[in-house]
């Protein structure tokens, strides 16, 4: 799929922006703070309306503005279609060729993306909780079904911790409640643990190919899904369901005590080994950086498998992290299949010669010439 165009109002330090965006190739310079990565996490937000850089999404709308616009005409197989979404103080409206949709997660997915910033070495590096919304987010693009499970999940969730509260300091409460609580908790999370264990497969079986050929055949890159279940149950959901309840019967006093929830998809991780050491403890820094990058390009074959093309690319701030001839490699790689978008400081550090069908958008303060 390609954006062919693209416009923001009032979106972070742009005011109003109009561009036509059909090349390949698309090369966004200029100096620090103009703009940027603002322009690239817009074409982000309006695949999964959400930031990858902040969980407020007021932070996006440009200040003294009561809403953001974003607008985008993307090129399928099948067909153009229009989006649009609006997000405000209220919250946020989509539409699809003007249709405005009830759920966002019918939204999600009409235009699918793969972003590779800096801060992605955090998913190999950092906590649990940014692996969990990587995972999330992922699978959430290419089966929207997974982001109503998932809101179900942490409704349930957080009205299961109120009760353990209430049960905690209401001493002798009974705690009739809880075994219906435990149920529906059970039955979204067996969902959640199911949908990531069968993304994780795929990805793994994309990345292990990938790293191999970065590293020369030398390094082979495992991902595991770490969870309190054990595989067999992963396998067979009645098992899943069982093993869920026992779980949780088994810690009810530690959570009463506590007051949240210990056993759930919720508190599961995602690890990484490189010929089988853990990469988060044993791996160099250019071992973690590549990682992180063979997950990326993992994402675009796996998106591609499951939704039929190839999602757009949007590098942030990357060629400046590899030497010239790996930046040349990564985008001759992807530079006639899949549509790039990509923030450099200094065009100069970009062999332009190497590349087909590209163009370069410069940024100043909100403008783009
Ligand atoms: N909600 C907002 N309203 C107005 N301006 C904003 C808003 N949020 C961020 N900005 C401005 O956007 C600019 C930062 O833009 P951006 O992060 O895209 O920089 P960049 O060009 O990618 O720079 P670098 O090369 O340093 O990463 C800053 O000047 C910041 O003040």
């Amino acid at each position: 799929m390609q954006l062919k165009k693209l416009s923001l109002q009032h979106y972070r330090n742009y005011d109003e922006v109009f561009f036509e965006t059909g090349h390949m190739v698309n090369i966004i310079v200029g100096p620090n703070a103009q703009g940027k990565t603002n322009l690239l996490e817009s074409i982000f937000v309006l695949a999964l309306t959400k930031s990858h850089r902040t969980h407020q999404d007021k932070e996006l709308i440009q200040w003294n503005a009561s809403h953001t616009l974003l607008h985008g005409e993307v090129e399928k197989k099948y067909g153009t279609c229009q989006l649009d979404l609006t997000i405000s103080q209220q919250g946020k409206k989509a539409k699809i060729n003007g249709l405005e949709q009830k759920k966002l997660s019918n939204f999600v997915g009409s235009l699918n993306v793969v972003m590779f910033a800096p801060e992605d070495l955090e998913i190999v590096k950092g906590s649990p909780s940014v692996r969990r919304r990587f995972l999330d987010m992922e699978i959430g693009q290419v089966h929207p079904a997974y982001l109503y499970d998932l809101s179900q999940y942490q409704k349930i969730l957080t009205q299961r911790n109120n009760y353990l509260k209430q049960l905690f300091s209401a001493k002798d409460a009974k705690d009739g409640m809880l075994e219906v609580w435990n149920e529906q908790l059970a039955n979204f999370g067996i969902k959640i643990i199911k949908k990531r264990q069968s993304f994780i497969k795929k990805l793994q079986s994309w990345a292990e190919k990938i790293h191999l050929g970065i590293t020369g055949g030398g390094e082979q890159v495992r991902i595991a899904y770490a969870t309190a279940f054990d595989s067999a149950a992963v396998e067979d959901e009645t098992v899943l369901f069982d093993q869920f309840m026992i779980k949780l019967s088994q810690v009810k006093e530690q959570e009463v005590r506590r007051g949240v929830t210990l056993v759930g998809p919720h508190r599961d991780d995602l690890l990484f080994y490189i010929n089988d050491k853990e990469v988060q403890t044993f791996g160099s820094q250019g071992q973690q950086r590549t990682t992180a990058l063979s997950l990326k390009l993992a994402e675009i074959e796996l998106i591609r498998e499951e939704v039929g093309e190839y999602p757009i690319l949007l590098l942030d701030d990357v060629l400046s992290e590899l030497d010239r001839s790996r930046q040349t490699q990564l985008i001759e790689t992807f530079q006639n299949k899949v549509q790039t978008f990509i923030t450099t400081t200094g065009i100069e550090s970009v062999d332009l010669a190497k590349l087909e069908n590209a163009s370069v958008i410069h940024v100043r303060n909100g403008s783009l010439t």
